[in-house]
């Protein structure tokens, strides 16, 4: 009923809809890919902390557990350990969590080792021992070293009773998985990776020119500082000074760069991950893209095809709107309506107009009911003469009209002929015991400029269809 009265507002009711559609799954997809995006960072960086779990904080663990029960205890109090059973004890402990164990002893200033290696510690020579005796500051330190290859060394410092300082409980680990590691999470998220002690220097990095065995030859002086080799970190301290867990985006040459930082307490270093954001950028405008172009795709094909159910549906809608209810053809406001549509496609229409000969003598004869039913009876014989795409018009009374697309004066007048022999053809029974005839007058005119309204038209073929009435009825005549 509200899509006859303004059949316009149905469709800006789905132009509405298909705007909402777009804008939601628009907002849904771009959540989508934001979630993904998050859950692939997220994803690709909790494998680091399993890693650096069982790479560094493990031998950790370790060597601050064995030196506080006390496993040691009889060889640091001795002046001089007893080698003989030292060694193989370290041995054991090496066959049992797979590291290297050391204990580098002060009173006799001799390291001995897991693998059976007993040497003196001679200033100048073992430089390690000496830097980290003087590191007061921390009582575990966590250094690199060489030893075949790159090894993280954790050395727990010992004291005696009166608290002086007695050497170190150590451990060793070998990071060469720990470095194949970093080339994997590289290789598949671009992430890089920076180790940096307390003293802000970097002990280990992914970065080829800042790898640890680099570094391992300037000495004692095992880390290269990361304020004056990382262009990016005066921005990300700039940027992340009052996050608590902080991470920022910094610039960079090839594009952004997200840099997170991780606090790893217990080795007292920090670790910085780089993740390049260019190509994740890039991966996801791509997927939008397609998400986006695909999206429109579909709502441009349901679009067409609710126009067209709607556009059904109006048409039907209409019609039973604009039915003249005694005849069941349509009415004078559909037949403009579809005259226009068919103006709109840029048709050729043709019009015919009848109307009943000597009508109210039917009625003055058998009763207005008996008119009626010559009504419906000759309103039906149209269908036999008419095409789908003609439309037959109750235009008031007894007169009707055809409206006839794609038609032209010759055609138009066949189908009028057609219909005063249907018309002449009925034997229609007004009672009981009574069948009449009745005839019809028709004018024809068909549009020969398209800018022809339907009451010119109509107006025209009257003219036409009264000459026949003045002529004798039952003709057909068409507008000149
Ligand atoms: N039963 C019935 N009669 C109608 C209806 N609408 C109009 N009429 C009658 O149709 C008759 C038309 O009569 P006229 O205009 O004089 O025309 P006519 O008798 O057909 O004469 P011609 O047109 O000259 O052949 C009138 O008597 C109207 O009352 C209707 O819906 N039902």
């Amino acid at each position: 009923m509200a899509a006859n009265q303004n059949p316009k507002s149905l469709f800006v009711a789905l132009g509405v809809s298909v705007f909402l559609v777009i804008v939601i799954s628009g907002y849904a997809t771009i959540n989508d890919l934001a979630g993904k995006q998050s859950q692939q960072h997220q994803q690709s960086i909790s494998p680091v902390f399993a890693l650096i779990e069982n790479e560094l904080t493990e031998p950790l663990h370790i060597a601050k557990t064995l030196a506080e029960i006390g496993v040691y205890d009889e060889y640091f109090q001795s002046q001089t350990p007893d080698e003989e059973k030292l060694v193989p004890q370290l041995k054991s402990y090496q066959d049992t969590f797979g590291l290297q164990f050391y204990l580098a002893h002060e009173n006799s200033r001799k390291q001995f080792n897991s693998d059976g290696r007993v040497f003196d510690l001679i200033e100048g020579e073992i430089v390690w021992y000496f830097a980290l005796k003087d590191e007061t500051d921390s009582e575990i330190q966590a250094v690199l070293g060489q030893r075949e290859d790159v090894h993280l060394f954790i050395d727990v410092r010992q004291y005696d009773d009166a608290g002086n300082f007695i050497g170190f409980a150590g451990v060793g680990k070998s990071l060469s998985d720990f470095l194949r590691s970093f080339e994997e999470f590289r290789s598949e998220y671009g992430h890089e990776f920076v180790f940096v002690n307390n003293r802000q220097e970097i002990v280990l990095s992914s970065i080829p020119e800042l790898s640890p065995a680099q570094a391992l030859h300037e000495d004692d002086d095992i880390g290269i500082k990361l304020e004056t080799e990382m262009y990016w970190y005066e921005e990300f301290i700039e940027k992340s000074a009052d996050a608590l867990e902080p991470s920022a985006v910094v610039e960079a040459e090839d594009g952004d760069l997200l840099i997170s930082r991780l606090n790893l307490e217990n080795l007292n270093w920090s670790l910085y991950i780089l993740t390049p954001l260019n190509s994740r950028q890039q991966e996801v405008n791509q997927s939008f893209a397609i998400y986006v172009a695909l999206g429109m795709i579909l709502v441009l094909f349901v679009y067409k095809i609710l126009y067209r159910i709607i556009d059904a549906y109006i048409d039907r809608v209409s019609c039973n709107m604009n039915q003249d209810p005694l005849t069941g053809l349509a009415n004078r406001k559909y037949g403009r309506h579809f005259f226009n549509r068919m103006r709109k496609r840029n048709r050729q229409i043709a019009v015919v107009v009848t109307d009943l000969d000597h009508f109210k003598r039917i009625n003055d004869t058998y009763g207005h009911m008996a008119g009626d039913h010559v009504l419906k009876e000759v309103s039906e014989s149209f269908a036999s003469v008419l095409d789908k795409k003609d439309l037959a018009v109750r235009w008031g009374g007894e007169e009707f009209a055809f409206i006839l697309p794609d038609t032209d004066g010759e055609e138009a007048k066949d189908i009028a002929e057609a219909a005063r022999l249907a018309i002449e053809r009925l034997d229609i029974a007004v009672d009981s015991s009574t069948k009449i005839k009745i005839t019809a007058s028709f004018g024809i005119y068909a549009s020969r400029q398209y800018a022809d309204t339907l009451d010119v038209m109509i107006e025209r073929a009257d003219r036409a269809m009264y000459k026949a009435k003045a002529d004798g009825k039952n003709k057909v005549l068409s507008a000149c």
